[in-house]
């Protein structure tokens, strides 16, 4: 088996980097390894037009290590408030590539979110006109739906109308977590696309729960039971395009994380390659990695591939406890344990 990996460098679909004290510590972990991320837009308050994204965009470059070229994709938060306007604003402008759907409730820092899904029908025609992607929270929010059921009653009562009523929309389905979500994404053209995480790969709803909880697991989608998780395998084992590199790394700090009421997110941008790499080595498909972390997520957005290189190594290495996050710490994904492959600096 080979001990040295070289690849096109990667591009993280999916990403939250936080705002103010974290960013120093959070931001050249992500520089270092990927070309270009998709920023994540819930902060509070939320990122919602394009002049607050561009402003956002700064304050992140700033901690971009010298010598790197990292370009932060960013995207607007939609909210009530959200017009077609401000869609096409996005659309011309340079830095802003996608708009971000939260159900208002569904997950950390989703309270500015759309309450009614019935004003999506202007904003969806605004970014097929924009050639703009829809990234989509894939879960419904009523109380009386099971949090495990929540992905699947999204695609079928809102995910399928959605895109039966708008075909030529781009649309991602963000952390998939289901057999559902996977067999709805298969099911369409080009045009429909999904991020795979490292948990959600890597996990299932036992690794979380069994011999005692873990806060640090706990994400939302929630981590399902095993057959879906081999649904997710199942995804990138095919080498299928639709399905790309996006980590939801979502940091928190310990206190948050280890809490009678934890905050969902798991914190995998500190070795997001090398996490994926691990799988995929596990799964027998270390070749299909560089199409999923470099390659997918680019064609579908219609961006051009990255044309440098990464090289990974062979070489154990342990993951420290815990992380500097501002004042605070953090507990990465796979913390105290040994990762086999290594990023070359
Ligand atoms: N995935 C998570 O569990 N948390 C994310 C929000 C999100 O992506 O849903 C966060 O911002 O903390
Ligand atoms: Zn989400
Ligand atoms: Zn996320």
């Amino acid at each position: 088996m080979a001990d040295v990996l070289t690849i096109t460098r990667p591009d993280d679909w999916h990403l939250h980097l936080r705002d103010g004290e974290v960013l120093p510590h959070i931001v050249p972990a992500t520089a270092l390894q990927m070309g270009r991320a998709v920023v994540m837009p819930n902060l509070k308050p939320p990122v919602t037009d394009v002049h607050q994204a561009l402003a956002y965009r700064e304050r992140i470059l700033a901690h971009v290590p010298k010598g790197r070229q990292f370009d932060p994709l960013m995207t607007l938060y939609l909210t009530d408030n959200t017009t077609p306007q401000i869609i096409a604003e996005a659309g011309a402008s340079e830095h802003v590539k996608a708009v971000k759907l939260y159900p208002a409730g569904a997950t950390t820092n989703s309270d500015s979110g759309l309450t009614d899904l019935g004003k999506l029908d202007d904003i969806c025609a605004a970014l097929t006109e924009a050639n703009m992607p829809l990234l989509v929270h894939g879960e419904v929010t009523h109380n009386h739906v099971d949090i495990f059921d929540r992905e699947k009653q999204f695609l079928d009562d809102i995910l399928v109308p959605l895109v039966a009523r708008h075909p030529h929309l781009k649309l991602v389905v963000e952390h998939i977590t289901t057999k559902e979500a996977t067999e709805f994404v298969n099911a369409h053209g080009d045009h429909v696309g999904a991020t795979i995480t490292v948990q959600h790969l890597a996990y299932n709803r036992n690794h979380m729960l069994v011999g005692g909880i873990r806060p640090h697991l706990f994400c939302l989608p929630v981590l399902k039971r095993n057959i879906h998780q081999q649904a997710l395998q199942d995804a990138v084992i095919s080498g299928s395009a639709k399905f790309f590199l996006g980590t939801d790394s979502a940091p928190h700090a310990k206190g948050a994380k280890e809490s009678a009421c934890g905050c969902a997110g798991c914190y995998s941008a500190y070795a997001a390659i090398e996490l994926y790499a691990e799988i995929f080595e596990d799964l027998g498909v270390l070749d299909k990695l560089e199409g999923f972390a470099s390659f997918y997520g680019a064609d579908f957005y219609g961006l051009p591939r990255n044309t440098d290189t990464i090289t990974l190594v062979k070489e154990d290495w342990q993951v420290p406890m815990e992380m500097a996050f501002g004042q605070d710490v953090i507990v990465p994904l796979r913390s105290g344990e040994t990762l086999r492959w290594k990023l070359r600096q």
